[in-house]
């Protein structure tokens, strides 16, 4: 049902890129042609749900997409009365994520609900997955936003947080590049393509510095962060409250 990405593959007027109809159209293939090891981070926040979900809790899923994560999560919940709140602030994403879950049968109950997670309220939350979303939202806004889980974490329970970052150094910084574009290239994309991408995504997604988000989720007030998959500028780590 879902098609190759081909978004960028003739010259254009580049826009703002924006997680609409178009995108929707073709995101798996596109998200798995562009980030290193996404099935394998998918299928490790699932396992790592399981692992730190509690009976009784909210399990969310914040910039769901199509809802990977939620289904990963899903398959691993063992614990009673859990429920899993999925959230993007994209309607076509939303509408195709609904249809999507409702292709595979659970016990476990989801909620795919149309939000912004700046304004979202988490509660009673044991396991809180954000898969590069939070590159996505304002740098001024990143910290509130996490405190704000932090805050709907129950104690014990977890963020898991995968971002692409920034590299220490300049030099560090353009290394990954080189290596993330070889990879993309690897995967079939064209020098137009990956050119036209960097644009779009320039002014819309902002990567931090994995220091900063590492110094951030410290001073909000997380016991334990480990880093655990780096793959050039692509980072999952899962922080304990
Ligand atoms: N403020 C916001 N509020 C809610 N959603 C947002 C916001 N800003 C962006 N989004 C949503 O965050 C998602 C980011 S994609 C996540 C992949 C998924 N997690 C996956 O595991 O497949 C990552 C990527 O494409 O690089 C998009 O669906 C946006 O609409
Ligand atoms: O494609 C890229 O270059 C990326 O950095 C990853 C990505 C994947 C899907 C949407 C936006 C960015």
């Amino acid at each position: 049902m879902t098609g190759k990405d081909s978004i960028y593959a003739t010259e254009q007027q580049v826009k703002d890129f924006s997680f609409d109809a178009n995108v929707v159209e073709v995101f798996p293939d596109m998200i798995q042609r562009s980030v290193p090891g996404y099935a394998t981070i998918v299928s490790t926040m699932g396992k790592l749900a399981g692992q730190y979900a509690q009976s009784n809790s909210n399990l969310y899923d914040l910039g769901c997409s199509l809802g990977a994560v939620t289904l990963s999560m899903r398959r691993n919940i063992a614990k009673e009365n859990c429920e899993i709140i999925a959230v993007d602030n994209s309607k076509a994403m939303v509408e195709r994520c609904k249809m999507h879950l409702s292709g595979f049968k659970s016990d476990v109950p989801v909620s795919v609900q149309l939000g912004d997670i700046t304004e979202l309220e988490i509660e009673n939350a044991s396991v809180v997955a954000m898969n590069f979303t939070l590159q996505f939202i304002p740098k001024e806004q990143r910290e509130a936003v996490l405190t704000s889980i932090y805050r709907g974490l129950k104690p014990g329970g977890v963020l898991l947080l995968s971002e692409k970052v920034k590299g220490e150094t300049d030099q560090q910084d353009n290394l990954l590049i080189d290596l993330h574009h070889d990879f993309k290239r690897h995967n079939g994309y064209s020098e137009l393509e990956i050119s036209q991408k960097r644009t779009a995504i320039e002014n819309v997604m902002r990567p931090d510095r994995l220091s900063t988000h590492m110094t951030r989720l410290e001073k909000i007030g997380f016991k334990q962060t480990q880093v655990w998959y780096q793959c050039f500028n692509f980072c999952s780590l899962v922080a304990i409250k």
